[in-house]
């Protein structure tokens, strides 16, 4: 390895394993919507369940020490998928070797089961002989990864053995890889965060611990540089890294091939499908590693899992494509209609606010893509990059009107899951999402997050009885947060057995006054396609429940800007008065200061049809009546069927003279009187006291109706049935 960046050193030999206390199987009952586990296929592994719990409070970090006392779980059952491995050459001097499976669902474990592939890449120094290996299959594929190599000879040749993406199932593979190579002086080279996972595993893992003995460890970061070279020969083929993290795979780098000009991509311009193995066989029968029959034959495989995938990262999507800058070499579209997508999704990326890393990069050759799933993008090639421009580009755009923050923390990635399914219900109702991981995302990027979010949920797995330090020190942020307290939100998360996380978060945010669009979803381990639908579905209803507010906060825009108000509107908003429940607000001038009242009224009821006029039966002792003099002007909003409860809860909160009334309530004010006007009503109505009568202790006021305006025309008009006629 020749000038790559040694961020870590050569790591340690691995310790010899710690057992740790394994989780006991045995699950209370719990309310909220719940899941029956799927049986645990491995054993929870605890090492990233320390990362997180070890910054926790000593609470927590305490309980995580107590081996919890129930009965031991069941031993975990190994399930393997049935799988089929081919050698597909790309050139003279790479073959990617291809496992597919039909069975085995996608990381999207939902909607689309059309199982996946996933490719390992085998390239040759100037030699002729394989030298370097990127990536490695997950061990529960049933293919002998290990005897493929050895029947090409790989074994005792390679040298490098590079790794674009680690996740725990691929460990044992890389184990068994690592330990059969025969080469002095292996290197493994691999992303920072990727080091770490393989370090901290390989305390508890004996298998993984012996194999890494003798290999070299690299971890390789952005200006890495690998050439591939015979001992004793001028450089060869030169490898260059490019880290691309998104919260969900913080380990993820790409890997350019100078030589070539490959890309290799690692989940990015992925597709998950296994249809016949990624189908023709044409040209004598032989089957193409590439995409024959490009954007027609596979573009909705892309398409939907960069939906599921990468739309609800498309901020760090797009940082990272900013970063590649890929330039196809062998365009297949003329230079135009590659670059035009490419530029427009640049000048999104100027506007965004990148952090730290916006050094310019400089343009990448590509003549192909080597994804770690699906196809070899050649024939698509400028299309599908004029589309990860294109819809990143829209993504990005869409989050600065309406976008859904998911905030979550995940050891072993069954709380991320959840986070992923309901990213996909939120970004398919049309709703951009913002994901943040909590254990890589700072301060600033949640605060950020929180402060141009529509909605939010919050995501945790409970580790000791607890919440990870970093979920707990976002919620902290969140209660602090103005917009955030407006906005609806839910929680969710993964448990062994307990499972106090999701409770902790619920309580805390329904003692703040948060509002909830869902119920809290709870599911123990492993998420089971059920689950991750009702994720999805949740999502769809959070996504869609905000599309309706930006349509009636919309509609109250335009009413407001239209400076003679249609008779329609108002004949149409009169229309919503039946007896209806209502808040009436008015205020006693413009200047700061005016003296405000606010108050329920339900004795409400239209009394003349031209002029339009309306009666309204207010208690005599009420503060509000002194700002109803003849003359005077009133908003009466009318409550939406449904959306009523937090209005009247606000209303019949004790409060103090002069307070504000609809504090920490988003409302708008009418341009004329200034009085609130609450965008969540069915309609609102701006009145004129024309008229008042004593009647009893109530004083019935007439009013005509200057304006008014329809705000939800699907919403029915609240009503509020009683008991007795001697109350409200
Ligand atoms: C060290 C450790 C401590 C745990 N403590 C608890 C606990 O107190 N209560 C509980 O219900 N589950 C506990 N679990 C189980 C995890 O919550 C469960 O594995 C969950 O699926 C992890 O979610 P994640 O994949 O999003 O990290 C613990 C697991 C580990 C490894």
């Amino acid at each position: 390895m020749q000038a790559a960046a040694k961020a870590h050193g050569p790591a340690a030999a691995a310790l010899p394993a710690a057992r740790r206390p394994r989780p006991a199987a045995a699950a209370a009952c719990r309310p909220g919507l719940r899941f029956q586990a799927t049986p645990e296929r491995r054993v929870p592994q605890d090492a990233p369940a320390r990362q997180l719990a070890a910054k926790a409070s000593s609470t927590g970090a305490a309980a995580v020490e107590q081996a919890p006392t129930q009965q031991a779980p069941a031993p975990p059952t190994e399930v393997k998928y049935a799988a089929k491995l081919e050698v597909l050459p790309l050139n003279p001097k790479c073959d990617s070797i291809r496992v597919s499976c039909s069975e085995r669902l996608s990381e999207v474990e939902f909607n689309q089961r059309h199982g996946t592939t996933t490719n390992a890449y085998l390239l040759k120094g100037s030699g002729g002989r394989y030298e370097a290996l990127i990536d490695v299959p997950s061990r529960v594929f049933d293919v002998d990864f290990v005897r493929a190599l050895r029947d090409l000879g790989a074994t005792s040749s390679l040298r490098y053995i590079i790794i674009t993406r680690l996740t725990p199932e691929r460990l044992p593979v890389l184990a068994r890889v690592l330990a059969a190579c025969e080469q002095q002086g292996l290197q493994l080279l691999l992303s920072n965060p990727a080091l770490r996972l393989l370090n901290e595993r390989a305390e508890a893992d004996e298998a993984l611990a012996s194999a890494l003995r003798n290999v070299q460890l690299e971890a390789v970061s952005r200006g890495s540089e690998l050439y591939l070279t015979q001992r004793g020969q001028a450089r060869g083929r030169r490898l260059r890294f490019i880290p691309i993290p998104t919260p969900r795979w913080p380990d993820l780098m790409a890997v350019h091939s100078d030589e070539d000009n490959i890309l290799f991509s690692s989940n990015f311009f992925s597709a998950h499908n296994a249809s016949e193995a990624l189908l023709p066989t044409a040209n004598g029968g032989r089957r193409s590693a590439a995409d024959t029959g490009g954007w027609d034959v596979f573009g909705n495989d892309w398409a939907f899992y960069y939906e599921c995938m990468l739309a609800p990262v498309a901020r760090q999507v797009a940082t990272a494509l900013d970063r590649l800058n890929i330039t196809a070499t062998q365009s297949q579209g003329s230079l135009a209609a590659v670059l035009a997508p490419l530029r427009r999704l640049a000048a999104v990326v100027e506007e965004l606010t990148l952090g730290a890393d916006n050094g310019e990069s400089e343009p990448l050759p590509v003549s192909m893509i080597a994804p770690m799933h699906g196809p070899v993008v050649k024939q698509a090639l400028t299309e599908l990059l004029g589309r990860y421009a294109d819809w990143t580009a829209a993504q990005v755009q869409a989050a600065e009107s309406s976008c859904v923050a998911v905030l979550y923390a995940s050891a072993y990635g069954n709380t991320a899951s959840l986070a992923q399914a309901i990213s996909h219900g939120i970004t398919k109702a049309g709703v951009a999402v913002e994901t943040l991981n909590l254990e890589q995302a700072g301060l600033d990027e949640l605060e950020r997050a929180l402060d141009r979010c529509q909605g939010f949920v919050l995501g945790s797995p409970t580790l000791g009885g607890h919440l990870p330090t970093q979920v707990q020190t976002a919620l902290g942020t969140i209660i602090r947060n103005a917009n955030a307290r407006q906005v609806p939100c839910s929680v969710f998360g993964s448990f062994g057995w307990s499972g106090e996380a999701v409770d902790i978060m619920e309580k805390r945010l329904k003692d703040a006054g948060f509002r909830f669009a869902f119920d809290p979803i709870r599911c123990k381990f492993k998420p089971t396609g059920q689950t991750l639908q009702v994720c999805e579905e949740s999502g769809l209803d959070l996504a869609q429940e905000i599309r309706k507010a930006a349509k009636r906060k919309e509609k109250l825009a335009a009413a407001k800007l239209s400076v003679a108000e249609t008779a329609s509107g108002k004949a149409l908003a009169v229309a919503r008065v039946l007896g209806s429940l209502c808040v009436l607000t008015a205020r006693d001038g413009e200047e700061e200061g005016a003296a405000e009242g606010a108050m329920l009224a339900s004795w409400v009821s239209q009394a003349s049809f031209d002029p339009p006029g309306l009666t309204v039966a207010v208690k005599r002792d009420r503060a509000m009546e002194s700002l109803l003099p003849v003359g005077a002007s009133f908003v009466l909003n009318v409550l939406a069927e449904g959306r009523e409860k937090a209005m009247m809860k606000q209303m019949l909160k004790p409060f103090k003279p002069a307070e504000d009334r609809f504090e920490g309530v988003e409302v708008q004010r009418s341009e004329a009187t200034g009085a609130v006007i609450i965008p969540e009503a069915a309609a609102y109505l701006e009145c004129k006291v024309e008229d008042r009568m004593d009647a009893g202790d109530h004083v019935v006021l007439y009013a005509s109706v200057d304006s008014g305006q329809v705000l939800d025309d699907t919403a029915q008009t609240s009503v509020h049935y009683r008991k007795v006629g001697s109350s409200y």
